[in-house]
């Protein structure tokens, strides 16, 4: 079994008196996608902002490749390998979609340069850049501006900003909400694909059980802002705990 990229140790947040997120402890590691599933108002996206660094926890710990992350900011996570689509992307909207990813590598290599490596040359990124946008099937719109693209085509792009910075925990909050039926299916495509890579961890947030039984590898069930349940999702589907935090809905209509 690989070693935890990622590690929540007791994390916890707390509103006023409300306690979104209550002493989570979870370890995520590479090669596995774990969806993580609730019902409305458990804290999913809080869980989320506090591992990207959007919110401070009250307590506890955010470990990422063994580093203690927890009192950095989003944008020293996410250079520290944390990738999470909308926080990575910063589009800019009057540059071109090429452009967009270009410098994103371009980024992602300026952290990387030390007397060892040689800095990649213009073509090399250019190269870079049009292999993820055919990845994220963009290449059609690649001198397009950003400000022009469909909200599918920017969720692609977003996507691709995050292929290119090629973190080692990839984290989607509900990737396909607001898309059509057509692109829906390219961002599960993508996703499957950045899942099959076995060094990238995956976390999903997402609510359409479809998606999550296509794709996910293990559940964990928040209730209340607590762990209540970590498993296969067969598992975790069946169990009394989940039934129950689902209030009896059947969690295929969730
Ligand atoms: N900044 C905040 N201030 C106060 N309360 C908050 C804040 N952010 C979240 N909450 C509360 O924390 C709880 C968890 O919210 P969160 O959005 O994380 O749930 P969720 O599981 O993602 O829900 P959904 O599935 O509806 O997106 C809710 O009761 C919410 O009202």
């Amino acid at each position: 079994m690989p070693q935890p990229s990622l590690v929540t140790q007791d994390l916890t947040v707390r509103f006023g008196g409300h306690v979104a997120v209550d002493r989570v402890s979870c370890a995520f590691t590479p090669g596995e996608l774990t969806a993580i599933v609730g019902p409305n108002g458990a804290g999913k996206t809080t869980y989320f902002n506090l591992i990207s660094g959007q919110i401070r926890a009250t307590s506890g710990r955010v470990t990422l490749m063994g580093r203690d992350i927890s009192g950095l900011s989003p944008s020293a996570r996410t250079e520290a390998g944390l990738g999470r689509a909308f926080q990575l992307t910063n589009l800019f909207p009057r540059l071109t979609v090429l452009e967009n990813v270009r410098l994103v590598i371009q980024a992602r290599e300026r952290r990387g340069f030390n007397l060892w490596t040689m800095a990649m040359g213009h073509r090399d990124l250019i190269e870079e850049a049009e292999a993820v946008l055919d990845r994220v099937r963009l290449t059609a719109l690649r001198d397009q501006n950003v400000s022009a693209l469909s909200h599918g085509d920017q969720r692609k792009l977003e996507v691709a900003a995050m292929i290119a910075l090629k973190p080692r925990v990839f984290m989607f909050d509900e990737p396909t909400a607001g898309m059509s039926v057509e692109e829906a299916p390219v961002i599960l495509d993508l996703i499957a694909g950045i899942k099959a890579d076995p060094a990238a961890t995956v976390l999903l947030v997402e609510h359409k059980m479809d998606v999550i039984r296509s794709l996910a590898d293990r559940i964990i069930v928040l209730h209340n802002g607590a762990l209540v349940a970590d498993g296969k999702p067969a598992e975790v589907m069946a169990s009394a705990v989940v039934q129950e935090a689902y209030l009896g809905k059947e969690l295929t209509d969730v």
